[in-house]
């Protein structure tokens, strides 16, 4: 959809800002520039919608050489939102939305109509927000204009820079979850700019490294974390990539483990029979329809098989109820985050509302460890051994 080649920027004091630029972004993709001040991230956008000219090189979009388009009717498929978000200071919230449109020559009814759609798209009632002014919003509220402005005429492309670099940390993460969500429904192709490498790790189907003026890695987030390019990568991600790699890899089956189940229905005797000939100290318990209810220790169960030596009673009399779930292909790091939540040595996960299997502490590590290597080693995780330090 957007493909550069061999790009260069040179300036004409002799300044090379970027050399050697050659990637792709895929039609629904997103993208992640990311590197230091001054590496030349800006500069690649920027030669996207021709606001700066390659010196070397072409870019094509949608197949065609950008060198060869107009730059207006250029711009007009690209959305562009940028950090000061550029808002109109002297127009209405519904106005600066509908600034494409209305050079699109649209008509003042279709054009408002499509900037409260716009606007409760990014989360802003039109109601409440279409008619103040940009000053008359806060940080984060000027900046879901710049996206809903952006969006405006539907263009197939996406052009962020550092779109939510002004404003705090807690309002930025709201504005990307609001973002990703946006995403998965609207699949923009996009290229989106930030210096911060937590931003581009959540983001990012893939993200591009730069160094001063080229690519290091261009690779998806768990494999930038988790297979560093160079020490050069390896630092700019942080000492810490273990962890953030946590949030970029999911669950997937083969990182579970089988406790033995039980069911709610099932007798007391033989459930306690079963469990200590498994030599297991838990069970899972399923419901009639094979979903979870929660869970039951051996020792319970001998317990009161004992107490009801007549055999009465079922696993559903002692199973207690498991709220620490999540289902598959969520994130490592939530499933630790739900474990320490729930203060519980492990989590059942789910696939729609069937039980899957178990992950716990050790299994967890595992699953980072052999994804890890999976990446470096290009092959799938479960075909992965470990070698692992017994611990005694
Ligand atoms: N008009 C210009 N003339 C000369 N050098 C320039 C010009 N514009 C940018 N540069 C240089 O090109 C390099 C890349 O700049 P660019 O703005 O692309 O960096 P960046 O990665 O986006 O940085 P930041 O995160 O600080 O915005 C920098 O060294 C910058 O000083």
């Amino acid at each position: 959809m957007i493909r550069f080649e061999n790009v260069a920027k040179r300036y004409p004091d002799g300044t090379v800002a970027v050399e050697g630029l050659s990637f792709e972004v895929a039609e629904g993709e997103l993208v992640t520039l990311v590197g230091p001040s001054g590496c030349g991230k800006t500069t690649t956008m920027k030669m996207v919608n021709r606001l700066i000219e390659p010196t070397e090189g072409r870019i094509l979009v949608e197949g065609e050489d950008i060198a060869r388009a107009e730059p207006v009717e250029l711009r007009r498929r690209m959305g562009y939102v940028i950090q000061q978000t550029g808002l109109f200071p002297h127009r209405t919230v519904l106005d600066n939305t509908s600034t494409v449109p209305h050079l699109l020559g649209w008509s003042k009814a279709r054009r408002r109509e499509r900037a409260r759609e716009l606007l409760d798209l990014v989360g802003l009632d039109p109601d409440v927000f279409g008619d103040r002014y940009p000053e008359q919003l806060s940080g984060g509220q000027r900046q879901r204009v710049g996206v809903a402005r952006a969006l405006a005429a539907d263009p197939p492309v996406l052009l962020m820079d550092e779109p939510f670099g002004a404003v705090d940390p807690v309002v930025r993460e709201h504005l990307q979850n609001e973002f990703l969500r946006l995403q998965s429904r609207l699949r923009k192709t996009v290229l989106f700019v930030t210096h911060d490498i937590e931003e581009a790790v959540r983001l990012g189907d893939r993200i591009a490294v730069y160094g001063e003026g080229r690519i290091e890695q261009f690779d998806s987030p768990a494999t930038v974390l988790g297979a560093p390019a160079s020490t050069y990568v390896a630092d700019f991600v942080g000492a810490d990539r273990g962890l953030k790699r946590l949030s970029v890899t999911p669950i997937e089956p083969g990182d579970l483990e089988q406790p033995p189940t039980l069911h709610l229905s099932d007798r007391l005797d033989d459930a306690a029979t079963r469990m200590a000939a498994d030599g297991a100290r838990w069970a899972v318990v399923l419901d009639g329809a094979d979903e979870l209810h929660g869970w039951v220790s051996a020792a319970t169960l001998a317990e009161a098989a004992v107490r009801n030596a007549d055999g009465a009673g079922t696993v559903g009399d002692h199973a207690r109820r498991m709220e620490a779930w999540l289902p598959l292909g969520s994130s490592l790091k939530q499933a630790f985050s739900t474990m320490l939540q729930h203060d519980a040595g492990w989590i059942a996960v789910l696939e729609g509302a069937r039980f899957v299997g178990v992950l716990t502490p050790a299994k967890l590590h595992e699953a980072l460890r052999r994804s890890v290597d999976a990446d470096a080693r290009a092959v799938a995780r479960q075909d992965v051994e470990l070698e692992t330090i017994e611990s005694s």
